[in-house]
C-alpha cells in the first residue's frame, strides 16, 4: 500500500468509528471512500453491526454490496443519518471541490440529505485556495451552450471521454485558483443544461484528515 493510501485509510476507519447500529449512511465514491466501504463490511462482519446503506454511484453500489453491506435505492429515501464522502481539495472553511471521479451530482444529493456529512481525505487534499479544474455535469443537448457559459465565466472546460452514471457529459473547468467559491456557484447552478457541480461549500461538517502517523479530525468552524 502506497503512503497515500495508507493516509486514506486512516481517515477512513477514523470516520467509520462514528457508524453505530440502526443507521442509514450515505457511502461515497472514490478511493478513499472505497476504504469506508470496506472497514464497515468488516465491522458487520466482526462486531455485528447493524446498518444499512445508501450509495453515490455504480461502484459505490457494488462495492457496497460486495463488502456485504445492506444495500437500499437512494431515489426511495428523503434522509441519511450520517455521510462518509471523499474530496479532490478542501480549505479551511470546509469549501470542497469533488468530482474526481464524475460522481459529484449522486454526492450533493446524498450529502444533502444527510443529518451530518464527514468528509475523509488524506493530507494532500487541504488547501488554502481551492484551485483544481471543477469537474460540471452536463445534458448532452446542452454541450456546447454550457461549454460557451463557462467561457463567458472565464473558465476552460475540457470534456471527459466516459459519461456519468446517468449517461451525461462530464467536463473538467479550470477556473485557475477560484476566490468566490460562493459567486460561482451561483454563476454555475443559473446555467441551463448544467445539471451539477463539484463545489460543495455548505454540506460538510467534520473533515478527517490522515497523514503519515495518524489523523487529524475538525469540526466545521462555522455554519455558512
Ligand atoms: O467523484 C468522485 C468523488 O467526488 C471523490 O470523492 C473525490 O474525487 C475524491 O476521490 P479520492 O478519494 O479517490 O481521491
Amino acid at each position: 500500500m502506497t503512503t497515500g493510501d495508507i493516509s486514506k485509510k486512516r481517515a477512513a476507519e477514523a470516520a467509520i468509528a462514528e457508524v453505530t447500529d440502526g443507521m442509514l449512511v450515505g457511502l461515497g465514491t472514490g478511493s478513499t471512500a472505497a476504504f469506508a466501504i470496506s472497514g464497515l463490511g468488516r465491522r458487520i462482519a466482526d462486531e455485528r453491526l447493524t446498518i444499512t446503506a445508501a450509495g453515490t454511484s455504480l461502484a459505490t453500489e457494488t462495492a457496497a454490496r460486495a463488502a456485504g453491506i445492506p444495500f437500499l435505492a437512494f431515489d426511495d429515501l428523503a434522509t441519511v443519518d450520517l455521510c462518509i464522502d471523499g474530496a479532490d481539495e478542501i480549505d479551511p472553511r470546509f469549501r470542497a471541490i469533488k468530482g474526481g471521479g464524475g460522481a459529484m451530482l449522486r454526492e450533493k444529493i446524498v450529502a444533502s440529505a444527510a443529518t451530518r456529512m464527514i468528509c475523509i481525505v488524506d493530507a494532500s487534499k487541504p488547501v488554502e485556495t481551492l484551485a483544481r479544474p471543477l469537474p460540471i455535469e452536463v445534458l448532452p443537448f446542452a454541450r456546447a451552450y454550457v461549454m460557451g457559459a463557462i467561457r463567458a465565466l472565464d473558465g476552460e472546460p475540457v470534456v471527459r471521454p466516459a459519461p456519468s452514471d446517468q449517461g451525461n457529459l462530464l467536463m473538467d473547468c479550470d477556473f485557475g485558483p477560484i476566490a468566490d467559491p460562493a459567486g460561482l456557484a451561483r454563476a454555475l447552478d443559473a446555467v441551463p443544461g448544467l445539471l451539477g457541480h463539484g463545489l460543495f461549500l455548505s454540506e460538510i461538517d467534520a473533515l478527517y484528515i490522515g497523514d503519515e502517523t495518524g489523523v487529524e479530525r475538525r469540526e466545521r468552524p462555522s455554519k455558512p
